[in-house]
């Protein structure tokens, strides 16, 4: 029983300390509040275009993959700047190596995102205004 409260203690404690960790995040990165701002905008664009069960699970999926990949990157220039807080080419292959996985992930994200809405925004033009 006390075993199985402080179990539970444990796991709630770990939701607090991830939660602090996206917050801190959120306070000092600055893509990460950029990428914040364009999911909304593809959100709503999301929403206005009225997706499709696959086209939204590919949204979700770039959406979400992206925070993780940015909050990873995060966690990796941290523990770069501690260990290594004097210039090391070791510690620059660290850095870039993460913010080159961040990058992959950002060009997937867009090529997904052309394959989705392009042809709904020519329709919609098409429609409008052709
Ligand atoms: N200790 C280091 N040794 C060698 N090169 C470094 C070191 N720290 C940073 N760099 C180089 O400088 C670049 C910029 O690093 P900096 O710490 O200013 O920004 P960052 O933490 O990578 O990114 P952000 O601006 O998103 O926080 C890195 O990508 C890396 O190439």
């Amino acid at each position: 029983m006390n075993t199985d409260l402080k179990g539970r203690n444990r796991f709630w404690k770990s939701f607090i300390f991830a939660f602090s960790g996206i917050y801190h995040a959120f306070k000092t990165e600055k893509n990460l509040r950029f990428h914040f701002a364009a999911s909304i905008i593809v959100t709503i664009f999301s929403i206005a275009f009225h997706l499709q069960l696959v086209e939204w699970l590919f949204v979700i999926i770039c959406i979400f993959g992206m925070f993780s990949l940015e909050l990873i990157n995060t966690a990796i220039e941290r523990i770069v700047d501690l260990a290594s807080p004097a210039y090391h080419p070791l510690a620059k292959q660290a850095k870039d190596v993460a913010a080159a996985a961040v990058l992959c992930f950002a060009f997937m994200t867009i090529i997904i995102g052309c394959i989705i809405f392009i042809p709904k925004i020519v329709h919609f033009i098409r429609l409008y205004f052709g």
